[in-house]
């Protein structure tokens, strides 16, 4: 059955909880700012215009997060880690990523992930994934992870499709995934920063890095329903590989101020017709306008003067 609609507004509130943390991201509240570049092999240009895919060195600003709308939150504790990525090879050509950890979402549609929200926040998600036979793809990832050490140790996912496009009207459709080229089963570090502080130390001996993985769909895959996975058998090209040289604290670091609106878009990327896409796009927002307002009337003053 058809949830009841919601709002970008009503997913914000139901998001950010009783009291929110003033000028933070309502959502992936907690993360680290971090710098790189992306070494492309030039091997999607037969497939996609976007300048990005062009051999050769392509700069970003990213972020590495916990889900959740603590900005203090224990990083270990978290069901889902994050990376986003935003490349701007011009002021018109704009690309924004943000990737999870899961390959698939739960659920199809927006409506039905707000009501997955309130049953996670309610204690009864196993009665919401018993009723929700599309979370079975979610469920099978679900038991089988393993967090690993280290944001450098995980496998972030597109989950939504998006279609690569050429002058000449070709369009395919892809998933994506950074995997990962270290393996880190544990860390020694605890606390609440354990992971933040794993990936600070691990700088200082070098870039982390990263194989962008693109994953190519056939018309048997339907590039709309973000809870389906595709088969393994699926073809694959690695378009090069993502390496992080620098972080930032978030607050002071070029990545606080960005959203990561899955909605901007380079030439030779195109959004699909998932309806999570514009939800996603509405609801980020929605949070940016608050944190925004915050920031200016002077969430962080005092912070900033330590
Ligand atoms: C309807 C579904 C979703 C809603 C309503 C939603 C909502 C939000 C909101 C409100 C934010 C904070 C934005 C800001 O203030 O900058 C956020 C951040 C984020 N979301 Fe979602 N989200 C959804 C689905 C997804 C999916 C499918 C993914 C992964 C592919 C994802 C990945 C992220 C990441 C990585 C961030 C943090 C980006 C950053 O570092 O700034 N979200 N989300």
């Amino acid at each position: 059955q058809q949830s009841e609609r919601v709002t970008a507004q009503q997913f914000v509130d139901l998001q950010q909880g009783q009291n929110a943390h003033e000028g933070f991201r309502r959502a992936h509240a907690k993360g680290i700012c971090v710098t790189g570049e992306f070494r492309s092999n030039g091997s999607l240009t037969d497939y996609s215009n976007a300048a990005v895919f062009n051999k050769g060195a392509h700069p970003f600003v990213g972020r590495f997060s916990i889900a959740g709308n603590n900005p203090s939150a224990p990083d270990l504790k978290a069901p889902v880690r994050s990376l986003a990525l935003s490349f701007a090879t011009s002021a018109a050509q704009q690309w924004r990523i943000a990737m999870n950890t899961p390959p698939v979402m739960a659920v199809s549609d927006p409506h039905t992930f707000y009501q997955q929200i309130k049953a996670i926040q309610s204690g009864t998600i196993a009665e919401f994934f018993a009723e929700h036979p599309e979370s079975a793809d979610f469920i099978a990832w679900k038991d089988n992870y393993q967090p690993s050490g280290s944001f450098a140790a995980e496998q972030y996912h597109s989950i939504n499709a998006f279609y690569l496009t050429k002058d000449n009207g070709d369009k395919q459709p892809v998933r994506w995934a950074m995997r990962p080229t270290v393996n880190v089963a544990n860390t020694s570090f605890d606390g609440d920063d354990a992971l933040q502080n794993e990936l600070t130390e691990r700088l200082t001996s070098g870039p982390v890095i990263f194989d962008w993985v693109f994953t190519l769909a056939t018309s048997e895959d339907d590039e709309n329903d973000p809870a389906v996975g595709w088969p393994e058998s699926r073809e694959q090209i690695v378009a090069g590989q993502i390496a992080i040289n620098d972080w930032q604290k978030q607050l002071n670091g070029d990545c606080h101020e960005i959203n990561y609106d899955p909605l901007v878009l380079p030439d030779g990327i195109e959004a699909t017709r998932d309806p999570i896409l514009r939800a996603r796009s509405a609801a980020y927002a929605e949070s940016y306008r608050r944190r925004a307002v915050e920031v200016f009337n002077g969430a962080f003053e005092e912070q900033q003067n330590d």
